[in-house]
Parts: structure tokens; C-alpha cells; sequence
């Protein structure tokens, strides 16, 4: 079943279409990753998705409903983790929960014995009553994420849920996700990180300049996109002929030039012997080769 169907989208600002015309479909159950550079558009879908930014063309239903029609059934039924830290300083941990939690209806005792619940699955017990000045980055991005589970939302909406953290409350947060996949809440992401996206995301697009340019998983992507293997080394005249005469193609990044294969072994033993001062190295192909490949090496601002 499909959680999230969106055909012909569109945002149009008055002078720039940051969405322009894309079709994707979010199946039940699935963590579903947006990565682009930015600007690409990615916020802007999310926020046409949970109904604060009204599309301006294009289809787009959620659980089956329409966005512009049906927004405060749908909002009923989703969980939002926004990519800026926006809870509430003048509140405990505790407090911050009970109270988004009156945004839904829920009464207050089962507000409550939910927060309790949600703490303690975030590991945030023991700071249930400290003030929100008072907890670390990744304790309000868990106390964000824990907020975000006040309603049992079937989507689940993260706007960079890792955004600056250290490597320790990076793992915590990716366990729970899945953890709350398995349960059955399908989730939809934007990140930076590119490792997070390959290690969460079963499917996801990568978009620039509102347009999806490709779709898929993880594995597929780099399969596709990048081969298995990339060989990294010096750029040096002797390199680039050595790579000329076999006929093998190859980049230049500044001071890195990259080949791409499914067969390293036979072309790093080339370039090792024609370039002996030089090192060579092989690595396994990922998912930022695949990013950097398709959105280019631009700086965006
Ligand atoms: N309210 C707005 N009015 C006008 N332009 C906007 C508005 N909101 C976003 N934009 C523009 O739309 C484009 C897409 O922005 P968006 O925030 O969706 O990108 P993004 O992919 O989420 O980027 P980032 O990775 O920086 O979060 C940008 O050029 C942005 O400046």
C-alpha cells in the first residue's frame, strides 16, 4: 500500500520553482530517504507532505487523502521532526511532551503515561524534569524524535534527524528508527549524511534544482551509478598515460583522480607498477560517489 503517492508535484515561489514536477510513491512500512544538495527542494516537499506549505500543482495524498483537502486528518496521523531544534526552553523534558501531546487531544493522564513511555524508549528518563538549556544536542534531537511519537504517528517525517551529532547519539538515534520500523512506521527522511541514508533508507531519491534525477535503493544506486570499486590516486602525467594508453576512462578532482570498475585489481596492479611513487588505493563504491556524481562538485550556497 502506498503511504505517500505524489504525481506531477510542484512549488512555485514567485521566483523560483523550488519543486518542479516530481513523481514518487512511499510504500507502508519503508524508510524512504530525500538527499540532494542545497537547495534541491527537499524541505519544501516535506512541508507539502504534512500540510504547513500548500502545492501549488501536481497530485499529492497521504494515506489516501489529499493535502490540500484533508490536511487535519492527515496531520492526526503523522509524526514531525523538524530540522531545527523547536522545543519549548521554558519546559522540562517531561513537560514538553504532556504538552504537544494536548495538540492532539490526548488527555492528560495518558499524555502523560505516553511520555513515560517515550523517555524511557529514548533513553531520556533520568532528565525527565531538566530544563531543555540543560540537555545536550543529541538529548533534544531524542527528545524531538520522542515528541514526535506523542500520537503513535504511522509517518513519521524527519527533517535531518542526525543533524550535528556526535558519532555515539548518531547510532542511538538510527537503532531506534529502526526499531520504530519494525514496528510498522514507515518514515521519510531528508539528510546530509550519506552513510545514514545508505544505512537506513531502503529506497530514496536523490534531487537537485527541485527535479528528481534518480530513484532507488541504496545498492541499486551505487550498483548503477558508480560501479563496485573505485581506484583513487595522484593525477601525475605518468598516471593519466598510463590510463590513456589502456584505454580506460577516468576523473580528475583537483588533486584526485578516480577510475571506476567492477575489476580493480588488474588496473591498480597497472597504474602501481607505472607509478611507483605514488599511491593507489581501492575502495568499496558508496552512495556519496553516486551523490557527487550525478549533482556535481560545486560548492552550493
Ligand atoms: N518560503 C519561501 N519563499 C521563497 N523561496 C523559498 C521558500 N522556501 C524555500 N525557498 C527556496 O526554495 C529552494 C528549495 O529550498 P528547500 O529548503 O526545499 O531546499 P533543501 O533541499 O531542503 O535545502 P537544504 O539542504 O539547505 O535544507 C531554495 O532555493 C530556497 O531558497
Amino acid at each position: 500500500m502506498e503511504v505517500i503517492s505524489a504525481h506531477g508535484l510542484e512549488k512555485r515561489f514567485p521566483d523560483l520553482t523550488a519543486v518542479d514536477q516530481i513523481s514518487f510513491a512511499v510504500e507502508e512500512k519503508e524508510i524512504f530517504g530525500f538527499l540532494g544538495p542545497n537547495g534541491a527542494g527537499k524541505t519544501t516537499t516535506m512541508k507539502m507532505i504534512h500540510c504547513v506549505s500548500p502545492k501549488t500543482g501536481g497530485i499529492l495524498s497521504v494515506f489516501g487523502m489529499d493535502v490540500n483537502k484533508d490536511a487535519r486528518k492527515i496531520k492526526e496521523r503523522l509524526g514531525i521532526v523538524p530540522q531545527e531544534n523547536n522545543l519549548d526552553p521554558d519546559f522540562s523534558a517531561f513537560q514538553n511532551l504532556t504538552i504537544y501531546g494536548r495538540y492532539f487531544g490526548i488527555p492528560r493522564r495518558d499524555a502523560e503515561t505516553k511520555a513515560e513511555e517515550l523517555l524511557a524508549f529514548m533513553q531520556l528518563s533520568e532528565k525527565r524534569d531538566v530544563l531543555i538549556e540543560k540537555l545536550s544536542g543529541g538529548m533534544k534531537r531524542r527528545l524531538i524524535i520522542a515528541r514526535a511519537l506523542i500520537n503513535d504517528p504511522q509517518l513519521l517525517i524527519l527533517d535531518e534527524p542526525t543533524i550535528g551529532l556526535d558519532p555515539q547519539a548518531r547510532h542511538l538515534i538510527w537503532e531506534k528508527l529502526r526499531h520504530l520500523k519494525a514496528e510498522g512506521c514507515t518514515q521519510v527522511m531528508t539528510t546530509h549524511y550519506l552513510d545514514e541514508a545508505e544505512r537506513l533508507c531502503d529506497r530514496l531519491v536523490i534531487m537537485d534544482h527541485g527535479k528528481i534525477l534518480v530513484e532507488g535503493s541504496p545498492e541499486k544506486l551505487v550498483r548503477e551509478y558508480a560501479g563496485s570499486e573505485i581506484i583513487e590516486t595522484t593525477p601525475t602525467p605518468e598516471a593519466i598515460s598510463c590510463l590513456e594508453a589502456a584505454d580506460i576512462s577516468y576523473d580528475i578532482f583537483g588533486d584526485l583522480l578516480q577510475v571506476q570498475t567492477a575489476t580493480p585489481q588488474a588496473i591498480a596492479h597497472t597504474l602501481m607498477e607505472s607509478c611507483r611513487h605514488t599511491t593507489v588505493t581501492v575502495r568499496r563504491a558508496t552512495l556519496e560517489d553516486v551523490f557527487l556524481k550525478l549533482t556535481g562538485r560545486t560548492l552550493r550556497e
